[in-house]
């Protein structure tokens, strides 16, 4: 898969690891930065790689920043994007298998590398199910596209 990476300041040593990670799993990586330690704003780099993965650069995008919840909230701000912060390797599965999540997004300042990378091997390795999961996210979106709710 091609996989878009990029994070924060508080998300740099953490993405750096998984860029390595990620190709060792046989991954296309394209990192999105920050390309240093040096202070920058979350937003600015959720919404860079959200865009590109919704205009096809990628097939998925891995979003780190301290907590993972900036770069979720931001990233789920952009149409198209299902972001899904994940600090355990039975979420990052559902998040796939139910939610059908585009984006995954890490916290540095919260688990360690080991974990990441479990969380991530196993995000990767999971696909939506579809079915009346599938009823859920379409739901989701059509809400995001005029705002009308269908119970
Ligand atoms: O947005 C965040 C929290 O939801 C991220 O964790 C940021 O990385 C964090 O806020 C950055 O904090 P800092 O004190 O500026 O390093």
């Amino acid at each position: 898969m091609k996989i878009l990476i990029g994070s924060d300041h508080g998300g740099y040593f953490l993405k750096e690891d998984l860029k390595g990670f990620l190709k060792e799993l046989g991954h296309e990586v394209i990192d999105y930065g920050a390309y240093s330690a040096e202070p920058c704003d979350y937003p600015d780099i959720a919404f860079l790689v959200s865009k590109d993965l919704l205009a096809g650069k990628g097939d998925r995008a891995i979003l780190v920043c301290g907590t993972g919840i900036g770069m979720c909230i931001a990233a789920n701000k952009v149409k198209g994007i299902r972001a899904a912060l994940c600090h355990d390797v039975f979420s990052a599965r559902a998040s796939r298998e139910h939610n059908n999540a585009n984006v995954l997004t890490l916290g540095e300042r919260v688990i360690g590398k080991g974990l990441a990378r479990e969380i991530v091997r196993s995000w990767l390795g999971a696909e939506f199910t579809g079915g009346r999961h599938q009823r859920r996210v379409e739901k989701i979106v059509e809400f995001e596209q005029d705002g009308s709710q269908k119970t």
